[in-house]
């Protein structure tokens, strides 16, 4: 977005992007951490936005004031759609992290479809349409993100509002053969093509929607220019485009080069001295593929007994949803695992599998990152997956390899640098191990340094930049 535009920039999420506490008896308002933040939050400053969503915190605190001091620190408005207990648990917790979270990650098996869930769905959707409606002048660009809030445009539109609207989807666009199984598919296909620009992170996904929308919609024309392909009826057209997501290179590379992080990076070595580390670091959830990267670990052990007692699986895992009965089963499954091949093959002195249930903050994140020999990210499916670009930015001797799910969609610009593997592919992904542990210096930053020059190339900015300026 150019410094000369000086249209406000209107961004709707789920989350708002802060975190609500008390400390000492006092309510603290501070900025989120997250990719998403560090994007946005310049462009929302420049252009004096401001950013709308669920508090997520708890009713006591005294919002507005809180709301009113985060203005005037950092430069932007909030704009809060509060949620009772029953629509987190509807239309959170229910409609959008099981049923569309696990169908848009083809897990057609965990997905429920529940009436209610679905109504409490619209009904939400609705209410951040109101508020947001309530709060923009007429030539806002409103920008909104992701699968919980699917249903905004189509709302947007219905109380007369005109103003260009983006919406952008982190996670992946399913193929029209799984789309057709949800019974509420011609409602979120119709609500999506009430925005002006519609972006996805792959190229796949992109096609993916435009084969959805061509099947289901009688009439519709799909004309394909390079960067996106125009939809069109008789009364609107709708831009789809692909927009790979990323991170602020800068910053992680120059984080990781500090001092502190050096230290902190240089303590772990000492901890897994004579061996090399393999990492894994994700949010709790089935669609990373944890218990298939174990289970990956562990056959490497089984097929390359050189690997024992000279290989460490450090996985890192943040809690996440802990109110769904998905996540709640899967931590179990990761402590049995983990246990089971510890017991199997640890030896006094090595242990395989490290794991540690927790979040890290920055300086912790990047020491892991620096300190790690091989990076193992293997989702089952994923939107884009950041971890892959941090760990690279992190990567500053160009020293570390990175193996990585051919379905996370970062696999669409990182293929080439990463050694890419089939997670379902026990045998595959331990030979990837095993190459990985093996390859020499000359191969290692060769790799690296293609990885970090494209992730270089293509940071977050250039992400804002591009998708903004194509609205
Ligand atoms: N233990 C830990 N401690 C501290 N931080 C940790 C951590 N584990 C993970 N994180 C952080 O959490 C973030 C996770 O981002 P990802 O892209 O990997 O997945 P997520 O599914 O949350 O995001 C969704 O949005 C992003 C952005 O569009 C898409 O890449 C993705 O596919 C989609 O599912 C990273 O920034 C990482 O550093
Ligand atoms: O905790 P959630 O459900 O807001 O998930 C956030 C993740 O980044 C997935 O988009």
């Amino acid at each position: 977005m150019s410094n000369k535009d000086s249209r406000r920039l209107i961004a709707v999420s789920n989350r708002l992007p802060i975190v609500v506490k008390e400390e000492d008896g006092r309510w603290q308002l501070a900025a989120g951490a997250g990719g998403l933040v560090t994007a946005l939050s310049p462009v929302l400053k420049r252009h004096r936005g401001m950013w709308i969503g669920w508090p997520g915190c708890d009713e006591a605190a005294p919002l507005e004031e809180l709301v009113a001091r985060f203005a005037e620190q950092e430069g932007y408005r909030l704009g809060t759609v509060p949620l009772s207990q029953e629509e987190v648990e509807d239309y959170y917790e229910g409609f959008s992290n099981m049923t569309l979270w696990p169908l848009f990650h083809d897990l057609l098996g965990l997905c429920q479809f529940n009436a209610q869930h679905w109504r409490a769905y619209v009904e939400v959707n609705r209410r951040f349409a109101e508020v947001t409606a309530k709060k923009i002048a007429r030539e806002d660009l409103v920008w909104v993100q992701d699968y919980q809030l699917m249903l905004m445009g189509g709302r947007l539109r219905e109380l007369g509002v005109k103003n260009p609207l983006a919406f952008f989807l982190h996670i992946p666009f399913p193929s029209l053969d799984l789309f057709r199984r949800l019974p509420w598919k011609m409602e979120i296909l119709r609500g999506l093509l009430e925005f002006d620009l519609v972006g996805f992170q792959t190229l796949r996904d992109r096609r993916n929607f435009v084969a959805c929308a061509r099947e289901l919609i009688p009439g519709l024309r799909a004309e394909v220019h390079r960067r996106t392909t125009v939809l069109r009826d008789e009364e609107r057209a709708v831009r789809v485009g692909h927009f790979p997501i990323s991170i602020d290179f800068g910053e992680f590379n120059n984080q990781a080069r500090g001092r502190e992080v050096a230290d902190a990076a240089w303590y772990l070595h000492e901890k897994f001295a004579n061996r090399q580390l393999l990492l894994g670091v994700d949010r709790l959830d089935y669609t990373k593929g944890i218990p298939e990267r174990l289970l990956a670990f562990e056959r490497a052990l089984e097929l390359y007994p050189e690997l024992h007692g000279k290989l460490s699986l450090l996985q890192i895992v943040v809690p996440s949803r802990t109110q769904v009965p998905e996540y709640q089963s899967l931590k179990e499954q990761l402590d049995q695992l983990a246990g089971r091949i510890n017991g199997r093959f640890g030896e006094p002195g090595w242990i395989p599998i490290h794991y540690m249930f927790r979040s890290l903050d920055r300086v912790q994140l990047l020491a892991h990152y620096r300190a790690a020999e091989i990076a193992l990210i293997t989702p089952l499916r994923d939107g884009m997956n950041l971890v892959a670009k941090e760990y690279c930015a992190a990567s500053v001797d160009n020293n570390g390899v990175l193996i990585l799910s051919e379905f996370a969609g970062a696999a669409e610009e990182l293929g080439k640098g990463a050694l890419l593997v089939n997670p379902y592919d026990l045998d595959g992904t331990a030979e990837a191990i095993r190459r990985a542990y093996t390859m020499e210096q000359g191969e290692r930053q060769r790799r690296m340094r293609m990885l970090r020059a494209s992730i270089q190339r293509n940071n977050v900015h250039r992400w804002v930049d591009y998708f903004v300026n194509s609205l």
